[in-house]
């Protein structure tokens, strides 16, 4: 992987990255296992289900208010890595290969992700550890499996409704054929190409924290499809959360005064802020 294109990268909203170790056919099993899994009878996914108050598990969105209007998706959400957070009833044993696959990607994706880490902080003249330092030693890797079914009305309801990450920066593995997600830009919203074999990184809330807003955390969203299905998995790299996230020194200066406060558990931040609304980075803005 070559990053060392300062300026380019600097830029960087979202990147399509090719050369990340994993092999296309690897990745085509991820998306079959995925697939299989949530075609399972409703009584076999049930088995893993999320309850009520907690995140992790197998099911719809999230209800945090009662004017919500819901996603339009099945999700599984699994705590992947450190290994000792592993909640094994919330994974699949059906399809059989499901957790083996899924423990070869977090480890890809693990060393994908500090890869891409050390190469942002490169890109701005920074030691190349300076983020993942920040971080600490307790990060965490949360998996999202998204299913979108198809959507008979399409025009009236989201598959996602639109966010940025609470990440420090997230991987994402597309659908292989249908699009979907979109970044906005301005007013617009433009479509996330679909690039054969790619994992698509996207930079998080925490990662624009620590680099003074230099990296922006963009607001995304999916639109559902009255013809076919979707799929994707994303893969949040989220720093310790006892660890205080703060702008780099280095990136703070006369030109470029800070422009986000201390933040601690900002993933706690997030929810309560989405829940009433709100952008959660407005909680970090000075
Ligand atoms: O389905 C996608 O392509 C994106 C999903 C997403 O934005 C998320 O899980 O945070
Ligand atoms: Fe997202």
């Amino acid at each position: 992987m070559d990053f060392n294109h300062g300026a380019a990268f600097r830029f960087l909203v979202f990147k399509q990255v090719v050369n990340h170790g994993m092999s296309a056919e690897f990745l085509d099993e991820i998306r079959r296992l995925a697939k299989q899994f949530f075609d399972l009878p409703m009584e076999e996914k049930s088995k893993y289900s999320r309850e009520e108050d907690e995140i992790e598990g197998y099911g719809n969105d999230m209800i945090l208010s009662n004017q919500q209007i819901l996603d339009w998706t099945d999700r599984l959400y699994l705590t992947v890595y450190p290994k000792e957070s592993h909640r094994f009833k919330y994974w699949p044993t059906n399809p059989e290969r499901f957790r083996a696959v899924l423990h070869e990607y977090t480890a890809n994706v693990k060393l994908l992700s500090e890869k891409i880490l050390k190469a942002m902080a490169i890109s701005l003249d920074l030691n190349e550890d300076s983020f993942i330092k920040q971080y600490g030693e307790e990060v965490k890797l949360d998996a999202r499996f998204n299913f979108y079914p198809r959507c008979r009305n399409p025009d009236l309801v989201l598959g996602v409704k639109p966010h940025a990450d609470g990440s420090a920066i997230t991987i994402l593995l597309q659908d292989e054929e249908v699009e979907g997600l979109q970044f906005l830009n301005g007013n617009e919203w433009f479509n996330a190409p679909i690039v054969p074999g790619a994992l698509l990184i996207n930079v998080g809330d925490q990662a624009e924290i620590t680099s003074n807003g230099i990296f922006k955390s963009p607001v995304h969203r999916v639109l559902t499809n009255s013809e076919r299905e979707r799929i994707s998995l994303a893969v949040f790299y989220l720093p310790d959360w006892e660890k205080e996230i703060e702008p780099l020194e280095k990136l703070i200066d006369e030109t470029r005064p800070r422009l986000y406060k201390t933040v601690k558990n900002f993933v706690g931040l997030y929810f309560q802020y989405y829940q009433q609304g709100q952008r959660p980075m407005e909680a970090a803005r000075i």
